[in-house]
């Protein structure tokens, strides 16, 4: 059975007149269901729902909030096996991941519960006599939140549930190729007891629904995550706004993973490949560079070649899959376009790369390890975002650490040593948002910042208590006592 679904505008689910299929990565000949392709029109109706809803929302009770964030983090986490396949149908990362992952979203809507309750301000003495300070923070008004196909329930949530727990209004414009996800999360969302209008869900193209919200004098901030080229042009657009708009942009990475002769092999393989591969390598946390010194470079290549022999490509949903399909067909052509790159550019294609076939027709390409890479190759310099990794080699830990900040991006960035010098030194100094040490760049916590810097992301941080910068506005209040 097919899902054929509405848009959510100010309370009620709304027909598009558009409708577009959602195709399965894993099985193309399966369509997961039929989804809106909103017009500007149902965008500007979501504005003004969310634009009348604002008032009253943001006057609401922290106990008001708190109950509703914490119905739908209990409900997601309920239906965490049912979302989870509509997840790995639609996106193609394993059951287990997208069951994982809607995990997480849960968590998410339960962390920012707690924080409906556990918001502060500060009441300071004034440096002038009889002057009393308070600093207090308030929402922000109507938030446009612009998602990606990779994390398609975690990322929403980590924008809705913190936009709604201090007290914003919000218009959802999921990635077009994973509607399904964004739509279900909705239907829990419109249950949970918000009044309409505070939230809304209008699935559509960017280049139509995602200008609209940034066309929108009533939408006071946007959220995005994607790409860089999407990212610059939405900040470009929000600064030059009357009003500006507030932005905070996560875009893409090329995450390195330094490795030390004195690492713990087994660990070392392990770490690379869950960070390069897991997930399709669609995560802009990958560990797209691995940095690996000499004395450790052939043991470490040959264990981490027959570790990607074992590791095993298909139907996301069939068990005993480790990696599922790329997202798309534009996505794997841009994967085989970098895999052509790296040969050209004279590197060698040690493992993988290849596109497979299933019983199910899908876009299945094994993973692919390239060595003899310069970290001046295009393979080493731009984001691929496919199950594509690239080995550098380099004589010593300081080259090393100079190879891994020699990027436009500032993400995340790993070590594997046994060294506390090294891995404390590698902390204090590499150009990254996220730094991990003998763990992979990717799969973060929910209750601590997210974020990078450089070219990764542009404003305040996401995730945990941080995510309070973007979503308030400070206030500053004087009174003569
Ligand atoms: N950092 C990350 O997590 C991600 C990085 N990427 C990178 O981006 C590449 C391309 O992926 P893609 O999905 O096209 O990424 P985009 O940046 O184009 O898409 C991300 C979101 O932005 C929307 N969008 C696109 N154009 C506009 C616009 N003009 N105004 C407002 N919103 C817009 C998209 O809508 P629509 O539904 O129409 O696509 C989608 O919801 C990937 O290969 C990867 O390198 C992609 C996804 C996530
Ligand atoms: O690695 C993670 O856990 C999150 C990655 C992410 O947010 C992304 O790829 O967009």
């Amino acid at each position: 059975m097919t899902i054929h679904a509405k848009n959510f505008i100010a309370g009620e689910w709304v027909e598009a007149a558009d409708l577009a299929p959602d195709v399965n990565p894993s099985n193309t000949g399966e369509v997961v269901g039929h989804f809106p392709r909103a017009a500007k029109a149902d965008a500007e109706r979501a504005i003004a729902a969310a634009k009348a809803a604002f008032p009253a929302w943001s006057r609401s009770t922290p106990q008001e909030r708190h109950d509703i964030l914490k119905r739908i983090s209990d409900e997601i986490l309920a239906r965490k096996d049912e979302l989870g396949a509509i997840l790995s149908r639609e996106e193609g990362k394993t059951l287990p991941e997208g069951i994982g992952e809607v995990v997480r979203a849960g968590q998410i809507f339960g962390f920012f519960s707690g924080e409906c309750l556990r918001q502060a301000g500060d009441i300071l003495a004034s440096v002038r006599p009889g002057v009393g300070v308070e600093v207090t923070r308030e929402p922000v008004g109507v938030i446009g939140l612009i998602t990606p196909w990779n994390f398609p329930i975690a990322i929403p949530a980590w924008k809705i549930a913190p936009a709604l727990a201090y007290g914003n209004c919000v218009v959802l414009k999921p990635a077009d190729l994973v509607p399904a996800t964004a739509h279900a999360l909705s239907e829990i969302i419109a249950k949970a007891g918000l009044p309409a209008g505070v939230f809304n869900l209008v699935m559509g193209r960017g280049s139509v629904v995602g200008e609209a919200l940034l066309a929108s004098r009533d939408v006071s901030a946007i959220s995005f995550t994607g790409s860089v080229g999407t990212g610059r042009k939405i900040a470009a657009t929000c600064v030059a706004s009357d009003p500006m708009k507030k932005v905070q942009l996560e875009m893409g990475g090329k995450n390195p993973l330094v490795v030390l002769d004195d690492a713990d092999l087994k660990i070392a393989v392990e770490v690379a490949a869950n960070g390069a591969f897991f997930s399709t390598g669609q995560r802009c946390t990958a560990s797209s560079r691995l940095i690996v010194t000499d004395g450790i470079h052939d043991a470490f290549v040959a264990a981490l070649v027959e570790r990607m022999k074992g590791i095993v490509v298909d139907d996301a949903l069939k068990a005993g899959t480790h990696i599922g399909p790329v997202v798309d067909q534009s996505q794997l052509d841009q994967d085989l376009n970098y895999i052509k790159i790296g040969k050209d550019e004279g590197a060698t294609l040690a493992h993988g790369g290849e596109p497979v076939s299933r019983d199910n027709p899908g876009f299945y390409l094994t993973p692919a390890l390239f060595t003899g890479v310069a970290n001046t190759m295009r393979i080493a310099r731009e984001e691929i975002f496919g199950p594509v990794a690239a080995v550098v080699r380099v004589k010593s830990y300081e080259e090393a650490l100079a190879a891994a900040n020699d990027t436009e991006f500032g993400l995340s960035a790993g070590i594997c040593t046994t060294s506390l010098k090294y891995a404390t030194h590698f902390k204090r100094n590499v150009e990254a948002g996220m730094v991990m040490v003998n763990l992979p760049t990717a799969g973060v916590d929910y209750h601590v910042p997210f974020g990078g810097r450089k070219g990764s992301s542009y404003g305040p941080r996401e995730q945990g208590r941080y995510a309070a910068e973007f979503y308030t506005t400070v206030k500053t209040s004087y009174t003569l006592a």
